[in-house]
């Protein structure tokens, strides 16, 4: 699996670490930035790695800003991605199983870091189950159709 991974600012420190698990893990990446915690546009960067994923060039996305939450709202209006907010264990392994998201986005300013690499962790390890599932999926494509 090899991730697009992008933050804003406030981000920033909490993507670094993100990284670093990665690369604990083998687990291959590409950084779309920001590069340094000056402050920028957080839907610059969510664009770029949403659209990464969405085109295929990357299976999955992470993105990181201050709640997590603008990431959230910019990558979900690109076709094909299912952003998921999570700052818990079970939401983030109950979005791969239930929901197939391919962007989980965090917030530096909301959680710490010790629980953010748990929950990337359980979001990277969980396999969506299908079934009744990717009908209810379906149906949210088709929303935006
Ligand atoms: O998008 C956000 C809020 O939904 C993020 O938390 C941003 O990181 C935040 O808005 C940036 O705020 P700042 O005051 O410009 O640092």
């Amino acid at each position: 699996m090899e991730i697009a991974i992008g933050s804003d600012h406030g981000g920033y420190n909490l993507k670094q670490k993100i990284k670093e698990l990665l690369d604990e893990r083998g687990i291959g990446y590409k950084d779309f930035g920001t590069n340094s915690t000056e402050s920028v546009d957080y839907p610059d960067f969510a664009k770029q790695v949403a659209k990464a994923v969405a085109n295929d060039d990357f299976e999955r996305g992470i993105l990181v800003c201050g709640t997590g939450i603008g990431m959230s709202i910019t990558a979900n209006k690109v076709k094909g991605i299912r952003a998921a907010l999570c700052h818990d264990v079970f939401s983030a392994k109950a979005t791969r199983w239930h929901n197939n998201s391919n962007v989980l986005t965090l917030g530096e300013r909301v959680i710490g870091t010790e629980s953010a690499l748990e929950v990337v962790k359980a979001w990277l390890e969980a396999e969506f189950e299908g079934g009744r599932h990717q009908r209810r999926i379906d149906k949210i494509s088709q929303l935006k159709e």
